[in-house]
């Protein structure tokens, strides 16, 4: 069985090398057949994965964050063998898709988990928007799209001198209350299987596969991998106070009785900024994006080992 890491040196910052260390052991030892490639720069993890892909490989092993998911997701899926099964070695700071399986947290057990778990499907987001060059791009994602407050939350947290200063979930948590402090809210439409259903300003909008973002809100608690449908939440709240309000909430799942906020499901949104100059989209904890976009769901897309 021809195994490879895909690896993030990176991600999670500055305490990933001991990790690394002992999960890289762990799995050295239970699969004696795996290779290690590194990412030098943003956008390695997706080419390493569609070449180790179409070289067939028989498991491909994310080491890093969400975004080094994501990348290697869309690396498999635009391969000539999308059927590559993927699994999770989470390394990130966020580390919100691999909360959807709740694996083993010890590295040994973890292999141990991966060797032992049948590949199953899920569904991915595929994202389409067009380039400041006017070429139509497209993307896969693993776990959620959002705009409003997340587009400044994540830009934040991503700055380049802020990935040294605080580690973990709590980067997320001072850089939302600081990004909620200083909103000025984006605003727009949100189209849902050709319907709309909002036109108005931006608190936050998620599409999501996955229930979790922002390192551990429990965002849209009934999102499922697996139902071949995306989940939109639509939060109308955007005073200062009131988003502050939301964040004490998101992580315990309580917000979702909130009068402000709306669900919807589909398999296709579009949403459509009155600015789109300036609207940064949030696409598994990185912003790659920025203006109008669409998402539909590819229903059990990935073959995942997990
Ligand atoms: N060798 C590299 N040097 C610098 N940046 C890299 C390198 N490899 C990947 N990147 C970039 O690192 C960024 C962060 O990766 P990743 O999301 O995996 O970690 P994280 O942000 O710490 O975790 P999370 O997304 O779970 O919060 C991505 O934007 C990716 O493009």
């Amino acid at each position: 069985m021809r195994i490879a890491i895909v690896r993030n040196p990176v991600a999670g910052g500055q305490g990933q090398p001991v990790q690394w260390a002992k999960a890289h052991a762990a799995f050295a030892s239970r699969f004696p057949d795996l290779s290690l490639h590194e990412t030098q720069r943003s956008g390695d993890a997706s080419r390493l994965a569609r070449e180790l892909a179409n070289q067939g490989v028989d498991l491909i092993i994310a080491a890093g964050g969400d975004g080094t998911i994501s990348d290697v997701v869309d690396g498999i899926l635009s391969s000539s063998r999308p059927q590559t099964p993927l699994t999770l070695l989470p390394l990130g700071t966020g580390c919100d898709f691999v909360r959807n399986f709740s694996p083993p947290r010890d590295c040994d057990a973890l292999a141990e988990h991966v060797a032992a778990t049948p590949p199953r499907q899920i569904d991915v987001l595929r994202l389409t928007h067009t380039s400041t060059t006017g070429d139509q791009i497209t993307r896969y994602s693993a776990n959620m799209s959002s705009v409003g407050i997340s587009g400044e939350i994540v830009r934040a947290v991503n700055a380049p001198g802020h990935r040294k200063i605080l580690r973990g979930p709590l980067r997320f948590l001072v850089h939302s209350v600081a990004a909620i402090l200083c909103y000025r809210p984006y605003s727009g439409r949100v189209i849902v299987d050709g319907q709309e259903v909002y036109d108005g300003l931006f608190g936050i909008v998620a599409i999501a596969n996955g229930a979790w973002f922002g390192g551990g809100m429990h965002a849209i608690p009934n999102a499922d991998l697996a139902d071949g449908l995306l989940d939109v939440a639509i939060m109308r709240q955007t005073t200062v106070l009131g988003l502050l309000n939301l964040l004490s909430k998101l992580y315990s799942a309580s917000h979702v009785t909130h009068p402000k906020l709306s669900f919807h499901r589909g398999q296709r949104v579009e949403i459509i900024p009155n600015q789109p100059a300036r609207f940064p989209v949030e696409v598994d904890g990185e912003t790659p994006i920025i203006g109008g976009f669409s998402c539909e769901i590819v229903p059990a897309a990935l073959t995942i080992r997990l």
